[in-house]
């Protein structure tokens, strides 16, 4: 969000909710999908958006109920849900097969879905076939792709055909075999690399990028810089919104998860313990009881 936006949010406190904008964002009463302007709008208004990755479409009725307004399909499932290492194995008809549930399973939300490793890097016509098939068959509301100058030209046309873009720059885990995960935009150099493809990605045309890792003083600046939104994740308080991995937020991934992420309920103890209770009466012979049983 510009500094301009930031000082009319100051000048005109928000008045309540309005059908269409605004606090609409968190369950107002209209029941159409929240859309890319809405995010729009909201961003100027000041308010800050949650953002959680989903993979199927019972957890992203929860997250819908919830009122989360953007849902992102993210290449996470591939460590998160489908039992590989990273995200690097991740297919196009798995990302097709799992936003479609998503899409299903959401009334309200924007859904986006990340264009996976291997769909966009040959080129923009490359990347526009794939993001078509997302936005045709899986019913998604607008599509990720990660790298700032390197990217702009698959943005900038997917953005002329009228697919909405966010971009993802800073850490950029398709490229973990090069990159590694380490924060980005460390030391003078690497930090105006960082606001070149925060430039480039709007300029490209696309609605909103995530900043991943990144020290929080430079994601403040390039949130200052853009006037589109800026989503961080590992990238301290001040963008203008945030997105978590939801099995790191709610407790279920299993093994490491970054230090960024904060676990607000544990649902892998509550899963264990259901499990084991179920087990025991199973082998203990008090399940089913006759409540469960018919004659
Ligand atoms: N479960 C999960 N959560 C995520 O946030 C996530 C995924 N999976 N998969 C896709 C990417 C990969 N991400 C990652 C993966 C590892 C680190 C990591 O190991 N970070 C170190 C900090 C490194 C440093 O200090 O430079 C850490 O200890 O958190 C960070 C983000 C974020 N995304
Ligand atoms: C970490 C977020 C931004 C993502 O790209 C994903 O979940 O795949
Ligand atoms: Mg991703």
């Amino acid at each position: 969000m510009s500094l301009q936006a930031a000082q009319n949010q100051s000048a005109t406190p928000p008045a309540g909710p309005t059908p269409g904008t605004g606090k609409a964002l968190y369950g107002g009463k209209s029941t159409r999908r929240i859309s890319v302007h809405d995010i729009a709008a909201a961003t100027e208004r000041g308010e800050k958006w949650p953002m959680l990755t989903a993979y199927d479409a019972m957890t992203a009725s929860v997250f819908d109920e919830a009122g989360i307004p953007v849902m992102l399909v993210g290449d996470s499932m591939g460590n998160c849900h489908l039992g590989y290492e990273t995200t690097v194995p991740v297919t196009m008809d798995e990302m097709t097969v799992l936003s479609a549930a998503v899409v299903r399973g959401t009334k309200r939300a924007l859904i986006v879905a990340d264009l996976p490793f291997g769909a966009y890097q040959e080129g923009p016509v490359q990347a526009l076939r794939n993001a078509t098939r997302l936005i045709k068959d899986a019913g998604v509301g607008a599509v990720k792709l990660e790298g700032g100058e390197r990217s702009h030209e698959q943005i900038r046309l997917l953005v002329e055909a009228g697919i909405p873009v966010m971009g993802h720059i800073g850490l950029t885990p398709q490229s973990v075999n090069a990159m590694g995960y380490r924060v980005q935009g460390r030391g003078e150099e690497a930090a105006q690399q960082l606001l070149r493809d925060a430039k480039a990605v709007q300029d490209a045309g696309a609605f909103a990028v995530v900043l991943e890792l990144v020290p929080a003083e430079l994601a403040a600046e390039v949130t200052r810089t853009l006037h589109i939104p800026t989503v961080g994740i590992g990238a301290g308080p001040e963008t203008d919104a945030q997105v978590l991995v939801y099995t790191d937020m709610v407790g279920l991934t299993g093994g490491k998860v970054p230090r960024f992420t904060k676990q607000y309920t544990n649902l892998r103890q509550v899963m264990t313990d259901a499990a084991r209770a179920y087990a025991e009466e199973v082998v203990g012979g008090t399940f089913p009881a006759a409540e469960h049983t018919f004659h």
